[in-house]
């Protein structure tokens, strides 16, 4: 049946067990209970944490990926990698069983056509903080998070989430297909908007307010990583707003596709779309809104006040 199916397929087949590897890797790393935090910030410009987990993660999704598909360009968060032994070449039985969905176009994508990111572990800063803290409940907001981009736009993601219930679980869709791994909400009589845990700024709690003047945001939701608060749209809340930069092609690139696929959408807080060409810069300048099924996202977009928009351009200014 592998060698059968159309390399997207197989190439999300292999995704799904590759992000469970990488989840494995992260509990191993915590048990272990050693995190080796660096702070990757620049001086004066925050915190911005990596661990172990991170960097034996995206080794290990690196890896794995380049054994089965020599030709793809994989761009993950990490610079620095730390070899470990594990390398997944699985595949998933079920993502297989989709191939017969798939449209011509996608059918037809070739290896050196297509663009990974690769974010091994989104919200490191909870995984920080729950260590500091003894807050062991903070895990639930960890997400391994798998994009494929073609032609500049996402046609595939994987989520894995690993600390969701006792065993994890892993959520991804391919464009057409539906999504997997969770049933989606289709409606909620309150609009809860999530947002930043811990990148809070004066943009984002302008943007919020002027959401709540207009009963777009019901309740706000403080919570960590991109990958969570997708999730947490799929599950019931109106949408997910960071009117802010910082956030990378890696952290929107899977939950875009997963998000898509059950009717939602995602674009910077200005309604431009995010590209995702390999060469493209890596930086989501123009923030992130992201909206559930059954709410209007231009209703989020034109409430949004233009001078936070003209403060985040698609592109960055040179300094
Ligand atoms: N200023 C920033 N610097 C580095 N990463 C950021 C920044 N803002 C957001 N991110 C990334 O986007 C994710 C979502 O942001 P937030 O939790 O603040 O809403 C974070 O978990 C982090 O990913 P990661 O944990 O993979 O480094
Ligand atoms: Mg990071
Ligand atoms: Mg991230
Ligand atoms: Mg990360």
């Amino acid at each position: 049946m592998f060698n059968k199916a159309s390399f997207l397929t197989r190439l999300v087949a292999s995704s799904v067990r590759v992000s469970e590897a990488a989840g494995g890797i992260i509990k191993n790393v915590m048990a272990g209970g050693d995190l080796k935090i660096v702070d990757k910030a620049e001086t004066g410009s925050g915190y911005d944490p990596q661990t172990e987990a991170d960097r034996r993660a995206q080794y290990c999704i690196v890896q794995s990926l380049q054994k089965h598909f020599n030709n793809i360009t994989i761009i993950g968060e990490e610079e620095d990698t730390t070899a470990c032994p594990e390398v997944e070449l699985g595949f998933n039985e079920d993502v297989l069983l989709t191939d017969r969905l798939i449209s011509p176009e996608l059918a037809q994508i070739k290896e050196n056509e297509v663009v990974v990111w690769v974010d091994p572990l989104d919200g490191t800063s909870e995984v920080a903080l729950a260590v500091k803290n003894k807050n062991l409940a903070l895990l639930e907001q960890v997400t391994v998070l798998i994009g494929i981009a073609y032609k500049g736009r996402p046609v595939a993601g994987i989520i894995h989430q690993p600390y969701h219930s006792t065993s994890g679980r892993t959520v991804w869709a391919i464009k057409g297909c539906g999504v997997h791994g969770l049933v989606p909400a289709t409606g909620n009589t309150q609009k809860t908007v999530v947002t930043t845990r811990s990148h809070l700024s004066e943009s984002v709690s302008s943007a919020l307010e002027a959401l709540k003047t207009r009963n777009l945001a019901d309740n706000v939701e403080k919570v960590g990583g991109a990958g969570f608060k997708v999730l947490k749209v799929l599950e019931g809340c109106a949408a997910y707003v960071f009117a802010s930069a910082g956030c990378k092609k890696w952290d929107t690139c899977a939950v875009e596709a997963v998000l898509t696929a059950a009717g939602g959408r995602l674009t910077d807080i200005s309604g431009r779309e995010i590209r995702y060409e390999p060469d493209v810069q890596l930086n989501n300048t123009g923030g992130v809104l992201a909206t559930a099924s059954w709410v209007k996202h231009q209703e989020y977009i034109e409430t949004i006040p233009k001078d936070i928009k003209n403060n985040l351009p698609e592109v960055a200014s040179k300094k």
